[in-house]
């Protein structure tokens, strides 16, 4: 086998949202997931929200919250890697939009844009979702290079449905995993 060439590492900001279950434990248990990865180092978590189901509406509240990684994946494998950890999590795919043991979306990946059947970057609909905007508007930094942090602010000015989405309990990272910047 050939070896491995390293790769530049790239932040990426993942959005978790579950409405079934325990969502809390099973968001801290996706993030764990993660964490473990060799390839992938957790760097800060936004807080924890509850927001008003949006899409479908006859379901649960949600807990939402969006992390920030750094990885050497493609963002290909990184989405890979998220959706073992959903269907680890017991994630059935049934209604679209429905209701979710635990859900991940990959947002935004530092210099990555692409439109594929299997992947779009960004994430087609993270900009127009008060419970994407809230929880990432946490963790994105003013310093951000690549206008992300002015494209969130944009974004949450003009979007409907944040009084559907309420402060629920400060996040942490899943504790022996990451840094504790947050
Ligand atoms: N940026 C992205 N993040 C996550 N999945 C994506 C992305 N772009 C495309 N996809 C594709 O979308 C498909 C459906 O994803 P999923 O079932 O999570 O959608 P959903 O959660 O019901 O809706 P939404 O994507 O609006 O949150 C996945 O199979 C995946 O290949
Ligand atoms: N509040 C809220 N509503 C949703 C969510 C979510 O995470 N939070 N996810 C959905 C699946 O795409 C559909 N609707």
């Amino acid at each position: 086998m050939m070896a491995q060439t390293p790769s530049e590492s790239s932040e990426a900001y993942i959005a978790l949202g579950a409405n079934l279950g325990d969502p809390e434990a099973q968001m801290m248990r996706a993030a764990a997931l993660l964490g473990e990865h060799p390839q992938i180092t957790l760097l800060r978590s936004s807080n924890l929200y509850e927001t008003d189901p949006v899409g479908y509406l006859d379901q649960p509240n949600f807990i939402n919250m969006v992390l920030a990684v750094k990885t050497t994946l493609t963002p290909e494998a990184l989405l890979t890697v998220m959706q073992e950890a959903e269907l680890a999590l017991g994630r059935e795919r049934n209604i679209r939009f429905g209701p979710r043991t635990v859900d991940l979306d990959l947002l935004w990946m530092e210099g990555r844009t692409m439109d594929t059947p299997f992947l779009t970057l960004p994430h087609p609909r993270m900009f127009e979702r008060a419970f994407v905007l809230v929880p990432l508007s946490d963790i994105v930094s003013e310093g951000e290079a690549s206008g992300l942090y002015e494209r969130v602010r944009a974004a949450l000015d003009l979007v409907d449905g944040k009084d559907g989405v309420r402060f629920w309990k400060t996040g942490s990272l899943p504790s022996g995993l990451g840094h504790s910047e947050n």
